[in-house]
């Protein structure tokens, strides 16, 4: 039976009893609460089951008592109801799950399948830790109709009332729900398949888990005692929802090592963060296993056993994060991958936390004097020379691949040679080395900036070293190596 801990105990300041939901506008772009808070009147009117929980102030606006727990409820199943079209029982006692921060969950989500390029019919996830509403499989099959779910869980009670949730919706073609009885696990991919849920050929775009935070009530105790507001909003939650060994850093260090067995079988890797601290311990992780893969390989390459070294080349060096906004409350979201396809950095303000968890950029930039026209012209004609391939252009946009290193000098020699011994050009293999996407953009009516955007690949080094020289040559071209503004290399260019 599921423990329900009371939180909140600790009222520290006065504040006004009935906080309004802030519905900011820095949550996700297409997220359909951002600057849209819920009209409580007209909820009221179309649903009967929030009319009791809707007051009115003097001046006749209309609000509800987020601290009341039943009124949270009461609220977030009308949203279910009224924004997807789904009904959801919400077991008291439970976590009530606010809508607007699980959304913009899902909507990153489809950011990272889309901008990596997944194509999967239909899209496969797992959310880990699905809970008694189901929430993250029910809004991802309400807004996307290819995505299927295996949701896993591991409290019965929350089991049963998940599974009522997805037959109440009819969702069971969509939905399956898996009771995971081995909390240690966290992606049971061999359970699934010996229980016949999933085959061994099964791949999955993502992986998601909003883990339970904290590692002990005192803890939880301890979060709100060292806030200097009152929460804003009743947090209800099972001991089973709220708490796990060594609280989220330990969770999601175990999903990291399970992911080392599974790689690419899931695309994306993700996971919600709670706590602030937890993004450099995370990212710590990711460097010391990194550290120990590369010293394991050079192990391999000492005894040259190059069996030893493929196995162990374990690397995890492709991640990304983000921060979702919603109201007062901050969380983060966490994602890697074994895959080369890489997504560009968090693009809001990128606050000190997200500053120490995010992977090395991959992209960049440089201004130069002259109209986008000209530089696109400039940097097609470059990326011909080098034999660039799929080129795709586009207004303000050059795409494509490289198969060979054809900039350095070594590859410039022997291409000369070739020239002039009308030899075949360098060989090439059919593999790429890495993608890259040009946006070619005027700033003002004299510059145009130039973002390169590392979009495939798995050596950092290589599609750095192609930037500097694309850079330098485009620099050349617009001949200002020698100018007083710009230097050929980095110094006084425009980087960031
Ligand atoms: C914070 S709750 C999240 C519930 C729901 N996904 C949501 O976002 O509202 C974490 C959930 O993970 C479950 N859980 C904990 N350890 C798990 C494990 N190893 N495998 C699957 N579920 C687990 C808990 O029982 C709980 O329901």
């Amino acid at each position: 039976m599921s423990t329900s801990i009371a939180l909140g105990s600790a009222p520290k300041r006065t504040r006004e009893q009935y906080v309004a939901i802030d519905l900011g506008e820095n949550m996700h772009e297409r997220n359909i609460y951002r600057n849209n808070r819920p009209n409580f009147k007209a909820l009221a009117e179309e649903f009967p089951g929030i009319r009791d929980f809707v007051h009115y102030s003097e001046n006749d606006s209309a609000y509800i008592d987020f601290k009341n727990a039943e009124a949270s409820r009461a609220l977030t199943k009308c949203l279910f109801k009224k924004d997807f079209d789904l009904d959801v029982d919400i077991p008291e006692n439970t976590l009530c799950p606010p809508i607007p921060n699980r959304l913009n969950y899902i909507l990153w989500i489809e950011d990272l399948l889309s901008e990596s390029q997944v194509k999967m019919t239909p899209v496969r996830g797992i959310d880990i830790g699905v809970g008694a509403s189901c929430v993250y499989p029910l809004l991802g099959c309400a807004t996307n109709k290819s995505w299927q779910f295996i949701g896993t869980e591991v409290d019965a009670d929350s089991v049963k009332s998940a599974r009522s949730n997805v037959n109440r919706n009819d969702l069971q073609g969509q939905i399956t729900i898996y009771h995971n009885r081995d909390r240690s696990r966290t992606l049971p991919l061999d359970k699934l398949e010996s229980e016949g849920i999933i085959s061994p050929d099964d791949e999955f775009a993502f992986s998601m888990c909003n883990p339970p935070f904290y590692g002990s009530s005192d803890e939880i105790q301890a979060g709100i005692d060292n806030k200097i507001d009152d929460p804003a909003a009743i947090c209800t939650g099972t001991e089973s929802e709220m708490i796990t060994e060594g609280g989220e850093v330990q969770f999601i260090t175990n999903m990291i090592e399970e992911s080392l067995k599974w790689k690419n079988r899931i695309k994306w890797y993700t996971t919600m963060i709670g706590k602030g601290e937890t993004l450099g311990k995370i990212r710590q992780k990711l460097i010391e296993n990194n550290a120990s893969a590369y010293h394991r390989n050079e192990k391999g390459r000492e005894d040259g056993n190059h069996a030893l070294n493929h196995i162990f080349i374990q690397q995890i060096d492709n991640f990304t994060v983000t921060e979702f906004n919603q109201g007062r409350t901050k969380r983060w979201g966490f994602a890697w991958s074994f895959g080369e396809e890489r997504v560009a950095n968090h693009d809001g303000p990128v606050t000190k936390k997200i500053r120490l968890a995010q992977a090395p950029k991959s992209h960049f930039s440089t201004l130069l004097p002259c109209h986008a026209a000209k530089a696109q012209e400039d940097l097609l004609e470059i990326l011909n020379d080098l034999d660039a391939s799929q080129l795709t252009v586009a207004s303000e946009c050059i795409s494509g691949s490289m198969v060979a290193n054809t900039w350095s000098r070594k590859a410039r020699r022997q291409r000369a040679q070739n020239a002039n011994t009308a030899k075949k050009d360098t060989e090439v293999s059919a593999e790429i080395l890495f993608s890259f996407r040009f946006d070619i953009q005027d700033v003002d009516k004299d510059n145009a900036m130039v973002i390169v955007t590392w979009t495939k690949g798995k050596q950092r080094e290589v599609f750095e070293s192609f930037w500097n020289h694309v850079k330098k040559r485009m620099l050349q071209d617009c001949g200002i190596i020698q100018g007083d503004r710009y230097k050929p290399q980095e110094s006084s260019t425009h980087e960031n």
